[in-house]
């Protein structure tokens, strides 16, 4: 199982998605900037690493949502651990995604999601709605 933390990052009422690029596994589906835990690493501070290599800017975290587990293939089985975030910086540099879009709650499901996400989509539509 591979642990894979993700940020969902809110600002003025909306969410920051971001949609991998073509050559990325998942070509062009919509994810929550994030990565995979390394070694020993607090899933904290792997966040806080990821998201200043995707994208630049610095984060402060709100709290942990419920994990989903998802099983991409044999040799391939998540654990996709969110986190709610706030902006501590703004100037976003787009570094590994196609592009990224601030999308209100009730536009969320108009994205085409990365399968593991989907449940995480579902319980923060309902939870913050
Ligand atoms: N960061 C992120 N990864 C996700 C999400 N949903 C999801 O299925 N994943 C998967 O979790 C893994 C995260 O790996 P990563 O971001 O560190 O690196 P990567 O794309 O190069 O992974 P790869 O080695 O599988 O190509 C990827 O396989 C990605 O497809 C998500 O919302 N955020």
């Amino acid at each position: 199982m591979i642990l894979v933390t993700c940020a969902i990052i809110e600002n003025e009422q909306k969410v920051l998605c971001a949609q991998r690029s073509e050559t990325m596994h998942l070509p062009l589906k919509w994810e929550f900037p994030g990565g995979k835990v390394n070694k020993g690493e607090e899933l904290e501070s792997c966040l806080e690493r990821e998201i200043k290599e995707e994208l630049g800017i610095e984060i402060n975290i709100i709290e942990r949502l419920p994990s989903n587990k998802h099983i991409y293939s044999q040799s391939k089985s998540i654990e996709l651990i969110p986190f709610r975030c706030s902006l501590q910086t703004s100037e976003i540099e787009l570094k590994e995604h196609l592009k990224i879009e601030w999308v209100a709650l009730h536009d969320l499901n108009t994205l085409d999601w990365a399968a593991a996400d989907i449940p995480i989509v579902q319980y923060y539509i309902q939870r913050y709605q």
